[in-house]
């Protein structure tokens, strides 16, 4: 096992330097140690703060649960994770515990990698991997992962939210989404929208839009509060908040914790969060603190109450500093010299065992009465329930009509896109269109036939996938975050994509079509050109179900984007045109058997030359029949409405792929203890 105290604790020098400092610590107690990781590192023999005897090992018959007053709604003991790194182990959280009661404001402070995030994210019920050992207790019993889930909310440290969408319709959708209608009217939810744009002081810019970094919304401070609002839609019981003031000025900090405050009071929340380094200000807002560092906890009480703290232990916070940023500088760690390094090693495993002491005194009767930890009373006396209020989900075709039209809003406010989509069929169309103009029936119209459907087949491919296979990713990550709250269902989210990308897909196909049709001149009857935009459409559908697949399969955008434009182009090089059908080898022919451009393709070609016929140019190989040609080029194998039938079977096949991995990868993976 390792830690930044490893090379430190296990030496005995560093030890008794320590315990000299120990020594000077409250005697008015037995000292003794609770905090097994660092007691068992101690050399043995070392002298207890009497200097009287052997230090004793933990005390096991302690029920520090009985500290925590009946009416915290969490609490938590004894927490330690440790994870696996490439060459030994590491412990992120060392024996950590504490509570929070209802209407209070608890801030995690520490240096960067003190282990505040995962603190928040092992009481929260999202930690994922590393070995988690202890308890976390919600209203006194083990969490139930849906009820508890369900009970809190997290505000994450980056605002994922959709950037075309008003700050009031971003709540409203939420609110749509996550109450439910059985216990909310449509009216209800509205005004409950209201009460939090009131509250979070949204309503002078309800009507902006969020932005992103593409297009300028609102403010980095009003996102976060945004994001708070969406959170208190639905009254949890326990907010947990990732660093909710990074990257804001100081004023906008002040507000949104200021905010976060006085919702807690008013409506008995219980208010978690971890933040970096608060001004002296914010710092004063928050009831309790606990302080991390190197995963273990160095003060944990009123924020009143930490100065008192750290001076009995001999540091002293000068009168006009910030004692956040004092506190932090203690806790931290000093890599500009070993010598630093070694210091400041000494001082934080000083302060690690200064606290652990403290709360073994606090076990006794005199300091349960002390005035540092556990003083002051900040909740009334009420009792904790876990009956939760929004149990009840949705219908699916709620959920289903409600994402969709959450969907098509943002498509439809996504003008650069709509507009590139209709620019781009329409320039390809006449592009190719002129180039293939006005085809005759001579031997050379043959190759140029052949050319301009295998082009209409390819242009039911890159310029659907890829466009929005960018837009998906966007869209899961909100539903990756939504669904670890149990927003909604993953099949309404997965077929409010297929259905919504599909018209933009078959309209700019059908821009495409017209224009290719009418100027190139392919055989026109009525039968033929709606054959081919079935055909064509069909292709469309198998390209959104491709694109679901691999946005679902693949985990960043950035492989996506290699992966899919290699598939593509190998279904382009088996589609029937570059490579004949009939000779291709045996090892690689199942690959255009279940190629849907090979289907789209032949189908395309057994439409336009079956009925036709040719001139021989002289000194050209000669065709006369259209069946001819589809002979030859391995065309005719199905008829139009079986390709057709290959294909919707292929599109099945990948919304059902897509399908399972897209449930798989949005099943949480968290442990829960
Ligand atoms: N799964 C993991 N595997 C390995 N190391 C991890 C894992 N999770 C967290 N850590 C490490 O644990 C430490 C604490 O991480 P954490 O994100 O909780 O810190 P933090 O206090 O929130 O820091 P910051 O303020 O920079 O976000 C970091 O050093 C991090 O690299």
């Amino acid at each position: 096992m390792d830690s930044d105290f490893d090379g430190f604790i296990q030496d005995e020098e560093s030890w008794h330097s320590l315990s000299d400092h120990i020594r000077d610590f409250p005697s008015n107690v037995h000292l003794a140690m609770s905090l097994p990781s660092i007691a068992s590192r101690v050399p043995a023999g070392l002298p207890n703060s009497q200097g009287t005897g052997i230090i004793q090992p933990a005390l096991k018959e302690l029920d520090t649960a009985s500290r925590v007053p009946s009416e915290a709604i969490l609490q938590w003991e004894g927490l330690t994770l440790e994870v696996d790194t490439k060459s030994t182990s590491r412990v992120i959280l060392n024996n950590v515990s504490g509570y929070v009661q209802p209407g209070e404001t608890i801030a995690i402070i520490g240096s960067s990698g003190a282990g505040k995030t995962t603190l928040l994210n092992v009481l929260s019920g999202r930690i994922s991997g590393g070995r988690l050992s202890g308890k976390v207790l919600y209203c006194g019993a083990q969490r139930q992962p849906g009820s508890f889930r369900r009970a809190t909310s997290y505000v994450q440290q980056d605002d994922i939210m959709h950037s075309l969408l008003t700050v009031k319709e971003t709540l409203l959708y939420a609110a749509k989404l996550r109450l439910p209608n059985s216990q909310y009217s449509r009216d209800q939810k509205r005004k409950r929208v209201d009460d939090i744009l009131h509250q979070l002081r949204l309503e002078a810019i309800k009507d902006s839009q969020i932005g992103s970094t593409k297009n300028r919304g609102i403010s980095g401070g009003e996102r976060k509060r945004v994001s708070i609002g969406v959170e208190l839609l639905t009254d949890p019981k326990v907010l947990f908040l990732d660093e909710p003031t990074s990257g804001l000025d100081s004023n906008s900090s002040q507000l949104a914790v200021e905010l976060v405050r006085k919702i807690a009071t008013e409506r008995r929340i219980a208010a978690l969060m971890t933040i970096h380094q608060p001004s002296a200000r914010i710092f004063n807002l928050f009831d309790r603190v606990i302080l991390l560092s190197q995963g273990h906890v160095i003060y944990f009480g009123p924020t009143t109450s930490a100065i008192t703290y750290f001076l009995k232990l001999g540091y002293s916070c000068p009168v006009h500093e910030n004692p956040a940023d004092y506190f932090v500088d203690l806790m931290t760690l000093d890599y500009r010299s070993d010598a630093a390094l070694t210091e400041s090693k000494m001082r934080v495993a000083d302060l690690a065992y200064s606290f652990m002491q403290y709360k073994t005194q606090l076990a006794t009767e005199e300091y349960t009465k002390a005035v540092f930890l556990y003083g002051q009373d900040i909740a009334p006396k009420e009792k904790c329930s876990v009956a939760v209020t929004h149990q009840v989900q949705n219908s699916w075709m709620y959920e289903y009509k409600t994402l969709a039209r959450r969907d098509w809003l943002n498509l439809m406010r996504n003008v650069p896109f709509l507009a590139s989509q209709v620019v781009q069929s329409l320039a390809t169309a006449l592009i190719v269109g002129f180039m293939f103009f006005y085809l005759k029936h001579d031997s050379a119209s043959i190759q140029n036939r052949l050319g301009v459907l295998y082009i209409v087949a390819l242009n039911a491919t890159f310029p659907i996938v890829m466009p929005a296979l960018y837009a998906f990713f966007d869209e899961r990550d909100i539903m990756l975050r939504e669904r670890s709250a149990a927003v909604y269902r993953v099949t309404p989210f997965y077929i409010s994509k297929a259905t919504t990308f599909m018209p933009v897909a078959l309209t700019s196909s059908a821009v495409f079509i017209c224009g290719v049709y009418f100027i190139s001149h392919l055989t026109f009857s009525a039968g033929k050109f709606f054959a081919t935009l079935g055909v064509l459409s069909c292709l469309n559908i198998v390209s959104i179900s491709f694109m679901l697949m691999i946005g679902s399969a693949v985990r960043t955008m950035d492989v996506a984007f290699v992966i899919a434009p290699g598939i593509i182009t190998i279904e382009l090089l088996f589609g029937g045109l570059l490579a004949n059908p009939k000779t291709i080898p045996v090892a690689i022919k199942w690959i255009h058997w279940i190629n849907p451009v090979y289907y789209a393709y032949a189908a395309f070609v057994l439409n336009e030359f079956s009925d036709l016929q040719f001139t021989c140019s002289p000194g050209a190989v000669c065709y006369l029949d259209g069946m001819q040609i589809i002979e030859a080029y391995g065309m005719g194998r199905f008829t139009i409405g079986q390709d057709i039938a290959m294909l919707l079977a292929i599109a099945a096949a990948f919304y059902l792929v897509g399908y399972v991995l897209l449930r798989w990868r949005a099943k949480p993976k968290f442990t829960w203890i």
